[in-house]
């Protein structure tokens, strides 16, 4: 089956019960297929909401929900393509708290249980990019590293829509900088689509196509990142803090002055972990 669209958003409004107000409001949305959308908001703005009716985890009664072309809620949505494709891969809250990871169990073990040998390449190119070593046993692990093995689980099956709750707080800069890298070229080399809520955007800059900036459950802005988004060096004010200026008739239509960050020390410092210590 192809639908023309990753997801397909209409007049929804999700309300959840015995909730007197919807957390989500008349949202309207149209995902292309190869993109990478970022959602942006304050606590409570209704991210995840969005994320868990796109993965078909709540019943959406208000609007329509179509997600590669299917109705998330709908059992057929949760079945492989003849391209032995998952439809939708969600990795949120729920998932990062399994309690599976805390066991003591190998990390081999883990992977088998769950079709590495059938995604043997794959597997293997995600074990390489986070690090994860195979003999590791679960209980053992730091948090990071738990949730590195969680993430080869998670992204071991190739997906169309991939649905992402901040995943990465507990990644260092090297493994969440790899992992955008391999789901950007996931997004260039194959039909799929990604949708992310984040609150850090350290090395986001040239990660997304679109950005969507949630408030009180209502999309309040939408940026096409390459046509709206320009950065530029600040001339002469030295602020460093970053100025962001909306320009009503423009393209680009927001300008962001490039900002001091301790961003790219930190990766520096970590690219090269082999240092000798004196
Ligand atoms: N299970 C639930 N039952 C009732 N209300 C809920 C439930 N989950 C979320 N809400 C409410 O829905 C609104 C949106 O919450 P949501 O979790 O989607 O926000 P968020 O943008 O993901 O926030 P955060 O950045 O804190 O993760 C909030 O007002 C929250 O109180």
């Amino acid at each position: 089956m192809s639908a023309s669209l990753a997801v397909e958003v209409d007049n929804l409004t999700y309300t959840f019960p015995h909730n007197d107000k919807p957390s989500l409001y008349n949202i309207v949305l149209n995902i292309p297929w190869n993109s990478r959308t970022l959602l942006i908001g304050l606590n409570g703005a209704g991210k995840s909401t969005l994320l868990k009716l796109l993965s078909g985890k709540h019943l959406c009664l208000n609007g329509r929900i179509l997600v590669n072309g299917l109705d998330p809620f709908s059992p057929n949505s949760m079945h492989k393509d003849n391209e032995d494709v998952q439809i939708t891969t969600y990795l949120g809250t729920e998932w990062c708290h399994m309690s599976i990871i805390d066991r003591d169990i190998g990390v081999l073990e883990l992977l088998e249980s769950i079709g590495y040998h059938h995604y043997k390449e794959r597997g293997d190119n995600l074990i390489e990019i986070l690090e994860v070593d195979v003999n590791w046993r679960m209980h053992k692990l730091s948090d990071g590293q738990k949730r590195r093995v969680q993430l080869v689980m998670g992204l071991l099956k190739p997906f169309r829509v991939l649905l992402l709750d901040e995943v990465t707080v507990d990644l260092d800069v090297i493994a969440r900088s790899r992992l955008l890298t391999f789901l950007k070229t996931e997004t260039e080399v194959r039909k799929c689509s990604i949708i992310y809520a984040t609150h850090i955007f350290d090395g986001l800059a040239k990660w997304p196509d679109k950005i969507i900036h949630l408030k009180d459950g209502a999309i309040v802005s939408q940026l096409n990142y390459k046509a709206d988004v320009e950065f530029v060096n600040d001339v002469g004010t030295g602020n460093t803090n970053g100025k962001v200026t909306f320009h009503e008739h423009n393209k680009p239509s927001v300008t962001v002055t490039k900002v001091n960050s301790l961003h790219p020390l930190a990766v520096a410092w970590l690219k090269k972990e082999n240092y000798k210590v004196e």
